[in-house]
């Protein structure tokens, strides 16, 4: 592969031969790397691991390690040592995750002379203001940020004498906004947030709604003991020499105008990819004057999509949050049948509901109700096979299965699992506990099937 100029997105990552279903196209371990203040305690603040049972660093009393390798990692590569000495000054040790991954990216860049230099000239050059002049994140806490890093930087002592000039408000604003659109928020395989970091290299790949790989991380392995997380970029479509390889920064399930809006506020940027356009061309052919219309019933369902999960957050309302749903789902049926039948935008709500529900139903242990809910997922999902070798799409089987084999359904649940394991295969790496976890739940169905079909001599 290669970096070269796209047409109107900047720099892009190019096929230099043809990949398939499951190849790692690129792996790249983070440049610097922070976990987020929530989830500090029991993750590995290098490899990612998670455990209960991590070593507290002695000194600040906050950064974690599953080992001495890793503690080693962090001290020198991720520069601890600096970053160490200011946390343990702060009196609150609420420094925003931002703020400390702009500082480590900061000691690291100006530790190394030569290449990493670059990293210092791509920061300079980045824009902070937006094209129609105003400033980005002005609403936002970038002020604040900007204030925080300086605060951070002094109480970490670094004796350089060109950080004077660094954290002028100009850099400071330019690089806290390159790593609030260039770095990578990093999950496990389960798609839970473990935190954030900056990978060089994968921070040029651009965005499509359509995407040909995705991007997964290594991190809450045992294995990877000692190693940073690193990014790596797989294949989910066939990709011809001379192609873009492309990612997707959000949810693919959302609808076109849920994404629109989605990449203006987080990016800034409207997508021009192929899906945007026949999506936004079949809505504007099909809805034209009802688009006001349209656009106001799309606000409710997503505002009752927001309430359940704020309902599920703040106040533990589980059934209050499935009524939410609820009424999403059927403002969204109704809206199908009276409107607009086929909508594109109304079928990938659908299926972003349909997911949610299965989510909901499991937490209010309706099981039964549950199936129902992913069996529409996958059902919504079947006519759009770009999208068959997602992880989203294996973890709703590997649920979806599970939930069979407990219910003694065991025909679907091998037949979900299976498919599960089908798409892990090309994705995880072995060592990765969620494979671990789908082989054996399927084993264990496997083998109760295979004692069944003994005993009644069906099959
Ligand atoms: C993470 S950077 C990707 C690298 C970028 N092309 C560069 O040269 O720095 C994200 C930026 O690339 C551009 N971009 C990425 N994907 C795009 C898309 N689908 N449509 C339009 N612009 C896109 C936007 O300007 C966006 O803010």
């Amino acid at each position: 592969m290669q970096w070269s100029k796209t047409e109107n997105k900047g720099m892009g990552l190019f096929a230099t031969q043809p990949y398939k279903v499951g190849d790692i196209i690129l792996v790249e371990e983070a440049y610097s790397w922070v976990t987020l203040q929530d989830n500090s305690l029991n993750i590995c603040h290098t490899c990612f691991h998670c455990s209960e049972a991590l070593k507290k660093c002695s000194r600040c009393k906050f950064a974690r390690y599953c080992g001495l390798d890793c503690q080693k990692k962090a001290w020198k590569e991720n520069n601890h040592q600096w970053e160490c000495r200011a946390i343990a000054c702060s009196v609150n040790r609420k420094t925003p995750s931002i703020v400390r991954l702009a500082a480590l990216v900061l000691f690291r860049a100006l530790a190394t002379n030569g290449q990493d230099r670059k990293i210092l000239e791509r920061c300079r050059s980045f824009p902070y203001w937006s094209s129609d002049g105003g400033e980005f994140l002005s609403g936002h806490s970038l002020y604040g940020w900007v204030e925080d890093l300086r605060h951070f930087m002094r109480l970490s002592c670094y004796p350089q004498k060109e950080l004077s000039e660094l954290l002028e408000d100009n850099f400071v604003m330019s690089l806290i906004r390159l790593l609030e659109m260039n770095a990578h928020t990093i999950f496990d395989s389960e798609l839970n947030t473990l935190g954030v970091g900056f990978f060089p290299k994968a921070s040029l790949m651009n965005h499509d709604c359509r995407p040909n790989s995705v991007a997964l991380f290594t991190g809450g392995f045992h294995n990877t003991s000692g190693k940073p997380v690193s990014i790596h970029i797989r294949c989910v479509r066939p990709i011809e020499a001379g192609e873009e390889i492309v990612i997707s920064y959000l949810d693919v399930c959302l609808s076109w105008m849920d994404r629109l809006e989605w990449l203006k506020e987080h990016y800034q940027f409207e997508c021009c990819c192929s899906r945007c356009k026949e999506e936004s061309s079949l809505t504007i052919q099909q809805y034209g004057e009802k688009l006001v219309e349209l656009k106001s019933d799309l606000k409710t369902i997503n505002h009752l999509i927001v309430l359940s999960e704020q309902e599920e957050l703040g106040n533990n309302n589980l059934s209050r949050s499935f009524e939410c749903i609820h009424w999403a789902w059927d403002k969204c049926r109704q809206c199908i049948q009276k409107l607009y039948p086929n909508s594109p935008i109304f079928h990938w709500k659908q299926i972003q509901i349909a997911s949610r529900m299965g989510y909901l139903c499991i937490v209010l242990e309706k099981y039964s109700q549950a199936t129902d809910y992913l069996e529409l997922y996958i059902e919504l999902l079947r006519d759009k096979p770009e999208f068959a070798y997602f992880p989203t799409v294996a973890l709703e089987m590997l649920k979806l299965g599970k939930l069979y084999a407990y219910l003694g359904n065991l025909s679907a649940a091998k037949r979900y699992l299976e498919k599960a394991k089908q798409i892990y295969t090309n994705l995880l790496v072995k060592e990765d506990p969620l494979y671990y976890k789908c082989e054996e739940e399927l084993y264990k169905v496997v083998v109760e099937y295979d004692w069944m079909v003994q005993q009644t001599g069906l099959c």
